[in-house]
């Protein structure tokens, strides 16, 4: 178990990450996810050992290892953490597996029991026969393995992972994540992993943490999240696709929607925003009297099923839907709206009962 608690990392009179507390479960895949600048790198280095709070703690299994209100922090090779960055930063005059080898040879592992345990993490990793190259002589995606290797093999009881996947293809990210969690799962680990990629943190995640401007905005399993997102501001940054929000006003018993009076009432007593799910919204090439005419944008196929996406303004909505008219850019496009949003948020963001 890794608890935060009251986590805050200042720069000067900027607070990079505000007041956080979480408890990780041991084995559990923590995603740390949010938009750039919103302290997640500050988090995971903290975690590392890299940063010392400004104030509260961490403790990794009820052994404090940072307190900012103390202003200490164990160095990050006394910690049990294994890091990997985006950047693979292996030593380029050493072999893939001198490389691996090197933090078990710094740990003064001795040399019997060093190579079986290269051998053995190489093979975990399927880079087995990479053992003699230097790393200028592979991938890439191999790098990133040898990287993860050398990290997990002096057996930390946490792994961090700072956007270790950005560096690489669209397919090579898809293959990798799996790679990674099958890691994960073979050392028992406990894992953070740090990404700006939504799509990534929901399908990794046994947890997610949603920051925003060094606040956890939420701290769930991915389904909580997108099954009863607290803020406006997860329920636009969590599923695939995303969650709808229009502006809406009482209007009488009616209701404007981004400035359009529909027939519905939603019991408003002042403006919210109303949260669909795109798989609650249809289509049409024609006006219906519940439906907001946009700009049509795109359409792609998704799982046998197609997602049209139209703007307005600031206003973006996007459907999923089983069939639809062929639409061509420039095209209007009529999204019929529900009686029942899937959420109301007050305008500050805050979900409304
Ligand atoms: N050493 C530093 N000195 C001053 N400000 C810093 C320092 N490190 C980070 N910050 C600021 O703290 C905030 C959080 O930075 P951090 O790198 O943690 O964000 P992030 O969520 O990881 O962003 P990204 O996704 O772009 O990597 C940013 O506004 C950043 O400019």
């Amino acid at each position: 178990m890794i608890t935060i608690s009251n986590l805050t990392k200042s720069f000067g009179t900027f607070d990079a990450v505000k007041s956080v507390d979480i408890e990780v479960p041991q084995g559990a895949f923590l995603v740390l996810v949010g938009p750039s600048g919103c302290g997640k790198s500050t988090m995971l280095r903290m975690l590392a050992g890299l940063e010392t709070p400004t104030a509260g703690t961490i403790s990794f299994a009820g052994n404090t290892v940072s307190d900012g209100d103390r202003g200490w922090t164990i160095e990050p090779a006394e910690r049990n953490t294994g890091l990997v960055f985006q950047s693979y930063a292996l030593w380029p005059h050493m072999t893939v597996s001198g490389n691996v080898e090197w933090p078990l040879k710094v740990g003064k592992m001795p040399a019997a029991e060093r190579k079986t345990r290269v051998a053995e993490v190489l093979k975990l990793l399927g880079i087995e026969k990479l053992a003699a190259r230097y790393p200028n002589e592979i991938s890439g995606g191999q790098q990133q393995r040898v990287a993860i290797a050398r990290m997990i093999a002096p057996r930390p009881g946490i792994l961090l992972f700072d956007e270790p996947l950005s560096n690489l293809d669209a397919k090579l990210r898809v293959e990798m994540r799996t790679e990674l969690l099958r890691v994960h799962r073979a050392t028992g680990a406990t894992s953070i992993y740090v990404t700006h990629d939504q799509v990534e943190a929901m399908t990794m995640a046994s947890h997610v943490a949603v920051l925003k401007d060094g606040e956890v905005e939420q701290f769930g399993t991915p389904q909580d999240l997108v099954a009863e997102p607290r803020t406006a501001f997860v329920a636009t940054f969590v599923g695939t696709p995303p969650a709808n929000l229009i502006p809406v006003a009482p209007q009488g018993v009616a209701t404007t929607f981004d400035g359009n009076v529909l027939p519905i009432n939603l019991n408003l007593s002042g403006p919210a925003q109303a949260m669909y799910r795109p798989e609650t919204l249809g289509v049409s090439a024609e006006p219906t009297p519940k439906s907001l005419a946009l700009e049509f944008a795109e359409a792609s196929p998704v799982a046998g099923r197609i997602m049209i996406t139209g703007t307005k303004g600031d206003m973006r909505l996007t459907a999923v839907v089983d069939s639809a008219p062929k639409f061509t850019p420039g095209d209007t496009v009529h999204f019929t709206v529900p009686e029942t949003p899937d959420a109301l948020f007050a305008p500050n963001g805050e979900r409304m009962p």
